[in-house]
């Protein structure tokens, strides 16, 4: 008989259901804000690189070690229970941010149709966000799910008005309109440190267009096999690599890097509205609606479902852990709903609260990511005499850590601080749950050194943001 289960087409879309939210939508202008189209090849290649090896991390991972749950779990495993609640307080915080900047852009998307949301930053946006926000969370409450199928539909949904606007992008492509600047705006002149700072700028966005990946390996328990769950993320990260550096480009090949960087967001809105005519910008508008409903409805749960492996896992205070009548983390989804709600209020004093709302989530998910590819490190070099591919596992593992450091580093370090400050209350539920587990628990000196650190780093970017260094606007 047949193993019921999630089959490998459907983890494939659950890979690019749940990376391809937001963020494709707004890339070509804000690529074409920071880079001419070679610079934008360039950091495709490099994230690319940095990217693929970190999804061969977790494809590996979740084969070598089917036994462990939630994407915390690996750190936990490698390092102890003090980096497993760091890396699962990182998820979390990461899934609700991004949900923040979902919330930006679909607003502002509606704003095609009422211009009343298309700044994004006034009362009745705020109003309409929340709605929303508070909506999906009401639903999960009561029990819904993103149950495969719909995940499959939603994928399907959201991908042919992308692949139509491909199509098109490929027929008006000219050739000479896209090598005219290929490297920037002093001409096809190539000036190296021009080209690296283009490329510094393309990292962070970059880096969240692929939070995500790591749908099917969160829900390889129930996939049909662990296999099928390796496969898919690997196959998932390619297409969207694929999808990704496409969708960025061809546009440099239709307009001119001003124009494109001029338009109003979501870009590929008015870039396809430009194109065809409104219905157009129509087509567009619907498949971005779909497609933040239904990655948002996913990361509704998500971080509710974190919490309360955590919890149960005793990272977390067990009362994070209770569940409703309808089986769902109510405590858990109603904090998380609260905190959103708080972040939605900034709308009002920022224009920039998409970028700061990515930027964020893209900060605390590289902690998450960082101990999993350090995980594949030590896992693989502990297994280096029984496994046949050590070596390659080991530098798949260092390829990962490195590309996610060093891209955080140079991409915004001050987001990294700015996360820390969320870890502060954070620290103090870990401890609450470690007296829950054994009521004579002291912090070990290796814990206490880490959450001062933390709570240093945190003070530190709590103080640059008040003196306006790290700035909103
Ligand atoms: N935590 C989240 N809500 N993450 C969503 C990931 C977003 C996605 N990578 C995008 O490009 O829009």
């Amino acid at each position: 008989m047949q193993k019921k289960g999630i089959g490998l087409m459907t983890l494939i879309a659950l890979v690019v259901s749940s990376s391809i939210g937001a963020g494709i939508f707004a890339l070509s202008s804000d690529v074409a804000i920071v880079a001419a189209p070679g610079a934008v090849m360039i950091a495709w290649l490099i994230v690319g690189i940095g990217i693929l090896a970190l999804a061969l991390s977790f494809s590996n991972l979740v084969i070598k070690r089917p036994d462990l749950e939630g994407i915390f779990a690996y750190a936990q495993a490698g390092f102890g229970d003090f980096a497993g609640f760091l890396s699962g307080w990182g998820y979390w915080l990461s899934a609700w941010l991004g949900n923040v900047a979902f919330a930006t852009v679909l607003v502002s998307s509606l704003g095609y149709f009422y211009p009343i949301f298309k700044t994004g930053h006034n009362i009745p946006s705020i109003i309409l966000a929340s709605v929303i926000a508070w909506s999906l969370t009401y639903f999960v409450t009561r029990g819904v799910e993103s149950a495969a199928v719909l995940n499959a539909i939603v994928a399907i949904c959201k991908l042919i008005p992308l692949f139509v606007f491909i199509i098109l992008a490929i027929i008006l492509f000219k050739v000479n309109m896209f090598t005219k600047t290929f490297w920037g705006n002093v001409g096809t002149n190539f000036s190296a440190i021009d080209v690296l700072t283009q490329v510094k700028g393309c990292i962070m966005i970059m880096m969240w267009v692929f939070v995500g990946i790591e749908g099917a390996t969160m829900m390889s328990s129930r996939a049909k096999n662990k296999k099928d769950a390796s496969t898919a993320t690997i196959i998932g990260v390619v297409g969207l690599l694929v999808i990704y550096s496409v969708v960025s480009l061809l546009p440099y090949g239709y307009l001119s890097r001003t124009e494109l960087a001029g338009l109003p967001r979501p870009a590929l809105v008015y870039l396809f509205q430009h194109m065809i005519g409104p219905i157009g910008g129509a087509i567009i508008s619907i498949g971005l609606v779909i497609s933040i409903l239904g990655a948002w409805l996913s990361w509704t749960m998500l971080p509710a479902e974190t919490v309360m492996l955590m919890s149960k896992d005793q990272l977390l205070p067990k009362q994070l852990a209770k569940v409703n009548r309808f089986n769902a983390p109510h405590i858990a989804l109603l904090t998380t709903q609260i905190l959103i709600q708080l972040f939605l209020f900034t709308l009002l004093f920022t224009n920039k609260a998409y970028e700061f709302a990515y930027s964020l989530c893209t900060a605390a998910i590289v902690i998450t990511y960082s101990f999993v590819a350090a995980y594949q490190i030590k896992f693989s070099w502990i297994n280096r005499r029984t496994t046949k591919n050590a070596w390659f596992q080991v530098a798949v593992g260092v390829i990962a850590l490195v590309f996610e450091i060093v891209g955080i580093i140079l991409a915004g370090a001050q987001f990294l601080l700015l996360a820390m400050i969320a870890y502060i209350p954070g620290l103090y539920f870990y401890v609450q749950a470690q007296k829950q587990k054994n009521p004579a628990y002291q912090m070990q000196t290796k814990e206490k050194v880490i959450s001062i650190l933390i709570i240093i780093l945190g003070l530190i970017g709590l103080l640059l943001l008040i003196l306006g260094k790290i700035k909103l606007r």
